[in-house]
Order: structure tokens, then sequence, then C-alpha cells
């Protein structure tokens, strides 16, 4: 997370995720899936402002797509630190959104988490990183790794962190069709057929350390891809169409419905995301797996 104070604000910079390798390896008794996935964060982000506020919580959003109802990500993570903290001081919120929604990008998660981070630090709460990974665990599987960030595997229903730091970039193109997909549908469709060859998460994450994209592309690995695509049959053509570009891999993210391609070194994505714009088969962000220096500056540093 990056955090910063503007105009009297704090302005927490919430980052998009997409996964690298996600694989499913048995249904759970409490009806969640077992699965191992490699989550990298992106340089595309949600922002999140807070201040305090005497007239108890007031919370709006740039988008009016998006509920700023109680069941709103940011609204759950204020509930959570009141209830934890006790504190019932107000505050007032403003959601910048630009992650798409349903995007399989972790959008909501990652403004959960932001929310934890922002209200930490103005209510002075002094909570560590292992407490805040442990209140985002309540608030949803991806939501965890959001507190660590970077690159780490992710594991049980996903709210077991490893941190992966890389000191190699990435860089990728995100598509997103503009449509959700309900991460809820998807899983209650996959079909654990527990004869199919798993993939294995320890050979990817050593290609992955080598920083060499051309033998990266290959090993990307999504098995909800198969029950997406049974389900929404366009987003296969789509992910065909993006075969055809001069990407090393091309993936869906999550549970959709957002796909993206893996750039070759030294490749000009703003070329190739003018040729994705032409084919108008979605929104188009170019992102990076590392925030160099201009990143940070831009986003800000830690508090
Ligand atoms: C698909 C991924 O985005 C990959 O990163 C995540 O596994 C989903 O994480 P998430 O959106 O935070 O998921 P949650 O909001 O916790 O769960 C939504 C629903 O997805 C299903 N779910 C989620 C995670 C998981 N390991 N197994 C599941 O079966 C459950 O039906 C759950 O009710
Ligand atoms: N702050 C928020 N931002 C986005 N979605 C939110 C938020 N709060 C609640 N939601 C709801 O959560 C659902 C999933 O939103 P989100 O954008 O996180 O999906 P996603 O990117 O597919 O997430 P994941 O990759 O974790 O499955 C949507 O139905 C949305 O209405």
């Amino acid at each position: 997370m990056r955090i910063w104070k503007e105009q009297g604000k704090i302005k927490v910079a919430a980052p998009a995720k997409i996964n690298l390798f996600l694989e499913i390896l048995g249904k759970r008794p409490d009806g969640y899936h077992e699965i191992e996935t490699v989550m990298q964060e992106v340089s595309l982000f949600d922002y999140i402002f807070l201040e305090n506020h005497e007239k108890g919580i007031e919370f709006s959003c740039s988008n009016p797509r998006l509920t700023t109802g109680e069941d709103n990500l940011v609204l759950k993570a204020v509930r959570l630190l009141q209830k934890e903290s006790g504190i019932s001081r107000g505050v007032k919120i403003y959601l910048d959104k630009k992650i798409p929604i349903g995007a399989g990008l972790g959008g909501g998660s990652s403004d959960a988490v932001a929310t934890l981070v922002g209200l930490n630090n103005l209510w002075q709460l002094g909570y560590d990183e292992k407490k805040l990974i442990s209140l985002a665990g309540k608030l949803g599987s991806d939501t965890p790794f959001f507190v660590i960030g970077n690159t780490a595997i992710c594991k049980g229903r996903g709210e077991i962190i490893i941190p992966y730091p890389l000191h190699v970039k990435y860089n990728y193109v995100i598509i997103y069709p503009k449509f959700e997909i309900s991460t809820t549908t998807v899983y209650e469709n996959f079909k654990i057929n527990l004869t199919k060859n798993l993939k294995d998460v320890n050979f990817f994450l050593q290609t992955l350390l080598l920083g060499n994209p051309e033998k990266l592309g290959a090993y990307l690995h999504n098995r909800l891809e198969e029950v997406v695509f049974r389900l929404y049959p366009g987003l296969e053509k789509i992910k065909k169409t993006l075969a055809e570009i001069d990407f090393c891999g091309t993936l869906l993210s999550g549970s959709g419905s957002a796909l993206y391609g893996l750039c070759k070194g030294g490749c000009d994505q703003k070329e190739i995301e003018q040729t994705i714009k032409m084919l108008n088969i979605g929104d188009v962000f170019v992102v990076t797996s590392d925030f160099d220096d201009t990143v940070k500056e831009r986003e800000g540093g830690r508090l």
C-alpha cells in the first residue's frame, strides 16, 4: 500500500492484482476451494481519501454504479475496525474508483485493505502487518495479499500469504471486456477433477525469478479458465485474439472477466495498447509489476 498526506487528507493508493498462476487442489469442508496462486500487484490503482469527520461515517465513490452501502468492502473495513478498536469517531471517505469491477483484479479486496491501512494511520491504532493480515482475512480470501502486496504465493483459500519478492520487472497489458463476473458463480461451477494433472507452482516460481518473459509466458496458468470459458465462451475468443498479438503469453486473471498479455522485453506497450483499442474488445490498461521510483513518487511513499 502506498499512503501519504494530501491537502490534510490521508490518501492511499490501492493497487490491482493479477494472478500469474492459479491451481485448485480440492474442495474444503468449509465450502471454499484449496488454492495455490501467485499474485502480482500491478500499477493500476484505486485511490481512497480519508479525513476525520464529526458527523459519523460519510462515504462516496466516483463510480455511480458501485454501491456505497454497507455491502461496499470499504464500509465493511470501517465497521470491522470500529468493532475491533472500539473507536466510534466519524470519518469521511472518498473512493476514486479506477480498477474495473468484477474483473478478477481484486479491486474490492484492495480497497478494503487500503481502508484498513488508512484508518490504522488516521486513528493511530498502531496495528502491525500481522494484525492487519488477520483483520483483512475477515473481509475476503484475496484481501490479506494486499497487506503485503508486491508478489506473493497465496494458499489455503487465499489467506495464507508467502511473500516472494522479485528483483525483476515484467510488463503487462490488461483487457477488461466491460462485464462483471461473480467469483462465487465461477467457483460454484468448477468441477473438481482430482485426476487432472495439477501444475507445480515451484517450477513456475523458479522461472518467474529469471526475469525472462519469453521463458515465463508458456508457464502462465489459471485453472479457472476452463470453467469461465465454458460459462462465457466469448472470453475464450478474446484470449485467442490476444494470442495473435506479440505477447509472450496471455491469461485470465482470477475469476475474470479481465485477461492480460505478458509483454516481451523492450516491447512498445503503447503500440500494443493502440492495436488492442482498435479491436474494440474492451478497456485497455498498460501496467507494470515494478512500481519504479517515478510511479512511487507519483503514488506517494509510506507515511
Ligand atoms: C479467484 C480469486 O480472485 C483468485 O485470486 C480468489 O480466489 C477469489 O477471492 P475473493 O474474491 O476474495 O473471494 P471471496 O470474496 O473470499 O469468496 C467469494 C466466493 O468465492 C468462492 N471461493 C473463494 C475463494 C476460494 N479459495 N474458494 C472459493 O470457493 C466461495 O464461494 C466464496 O463465497
Ligand atoms: N470497493 C469495491 N470495489 C469493487 N467492488 C466492490 C467494492 N465493494 C464491494 N464490491 C463488490 O464486490 C464484488 C467483486 O468486486 P471486485 O471488483 O473486487 O471483483 P474482482 O476483481 O473479481 O475480485 P477478485 O479478483 O477478488 O475476485 C462486486 O460484485 C462488487 O459489487
